[in-house]
């Protein structure tokens, strides 16, 4: 992190920018199918980076070239763009998905100018590709990111119960949505090829289960090994079609709870679909042996929407609970999301309405592009 100014010639509003560059060797592959990157949480101080965690950039980085800013962006570039875009005056929480969007675009544009609650942000992209951003105020983009709403167990009930009743959404619709952007916000996380391409999927019995389901289908098609363990299964034939699916597809099914031993041993990664937003503790006896194996467990874990066995709102349990390397909201983080203190949050089921995201005051970041997944800074 250094400042820097970027000279008379870009000082239009008076401001001292802040200057992050992003360097290359913080800069990490996503995986074998990716053409992007993705930026390290590591290499940042602040949430600035943060929102470049789920920007990528289809080209490759050079390490060796030195960015010029007097020669990248020069006076008639800064005030074309600045014309451009001056009506374009966003509201704070979406700066990630601008940040992001404009990242992406980068690579056809040689600068681009934000303006994000008045402050203008600089965003300067070389054909050296390398990338310098420069932000007039940090704390803006810090503000942006946490404001993102953390709802209560009956906002999460009654957003549910909109989605199907007043926007006739079914399902089967929201929940291939959900384990869809589950399976791909592992896939960006996680690697196919090593052991952590051993998956074992954990699933309830209610919809956080189906979600699981959906996920374990997804991540075989992505290259991964899943297995299911799935105890208590739904006689109801969105289920039952959903574990047709996964058999048809080779996915082995688990019949015992796993112990300790067998979770470290035979999987990189475990996805937790036990419960979701509709758990009231205290957990029943039938899943007590695998919450027990998943506290004990060295393997990661990724939870759906819920770290299974936390309170919704309170989070994690007093004595025991589970310690997730990741997390996955669904259309908005819970209140528990707030004691997450893993390594990777991410927020996916991008299917909610405008209309509801309003009147709920979601404040829902914007997803990049076509993702159907975003990093949440936490
Ligand atoms: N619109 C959205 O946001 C979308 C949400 N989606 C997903 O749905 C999830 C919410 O699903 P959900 O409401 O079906 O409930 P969920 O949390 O899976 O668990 C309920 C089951 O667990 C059981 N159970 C409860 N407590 C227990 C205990 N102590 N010990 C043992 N068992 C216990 C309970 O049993 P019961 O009390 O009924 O006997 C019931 O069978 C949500 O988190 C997200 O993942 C997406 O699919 C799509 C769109
Ligand atoms: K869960």
């Amino acid at each position: 992190m250094q400042s820097a100014s970027f000279g008379n010639d870009l000082d239009v509003t008076g401001h001292q920018p802040v200057m992050v560059e992003v360097k290359k060797e913080n800069v990490t592959a996503w995986g074998d199918d990716h053409f992007g990157l993705e930026y390290d949480s590591a290499i940042t101080e602040t949430s600035i980076n943060q929102a470049c965690a789920s920007a990528y950039v289809p080209i490759d980085v050079s390490p060796d070239v030195k960015p010029d800013i007097s020669t990248t962006f020069d006076d008639s570039q800064l005030h074309s763009s600045f014309e451009e875009l001056e009506s374009f005056s966003l509201p704070v929480q979406i700066f990630q998905s601008v940040l992001s969007s404009a990242l992406c675009g980068a690579c056809y544009q040689r600068s681009v100018v934000v303006k994000v609650a008045e402050q203008p942000i600089y965003m300067l992209y070389t054909s050296s590709l390398r990338i310098l951003l420069s932000i007039s105020q940090r704390s803006l983009a810090t503000t942006a990111l946490r404001m993102v709403k953390y709802l209560q167990q009956d906002e999460a009930v009654n957003i549910d119960l909109e989605l199907f009743n007043q926007y006739k959404f079914s399902v089967d619709q929201l929940m291939e949505l959900a384990g869809l952007s589950c399976a791909t916000a592992i896939a960006r996380c996680y690697q196919t090829s090593t052991k952590s391409g051993e998956v074992l999927v954990c699933c309830g019995p209610g919809n956080n289960g189906g979600d699981g389901l959906v996920c374990a289908r997804h991540l075989k098609l992505f290259g991964f090994s899943p297995s299911l363990y799935y105890p208590k299964k739904t006689e109801k034939p969105l289920y039952d079609n959903l574990l047709h699916q996964c058999i048809s597809m080779d996915i082995p099914i688990m019949e015992d709870a796993p112990t300790v031993d067998v979770l470290n041993d035979s999987y990189g990664l475990i996805v937790d679909a036990l419960f979701g937003f509709s758990f009231k503790p205290p957990v029943r006896p039938l899943f007590l042996p695998i919450l027990d194996a998943l506290q004990q467990t060295v393997t990661p874990i990724c939870s759906i929407d819920i770290p299974s066995g936390w309170d919704v709102e309170k989070g994690c349990p007093d004595t025991g609970g589970i310690n997730p390397e990741m997390l996955i909201s669904l259309t908005a983080p819970k209140l528990c999301a707030q004691s997450f203190k893993g390594k990777y949050h991410f927020l996916g089921g991008r299917f909610v309405p405008p209309s509801l995201s309003n009147k709920y005051n979601l404040d829902l970041p914007n997803y990049p592009g076509t993702d159907n997944c975003v990093r949440l800074d936490h």
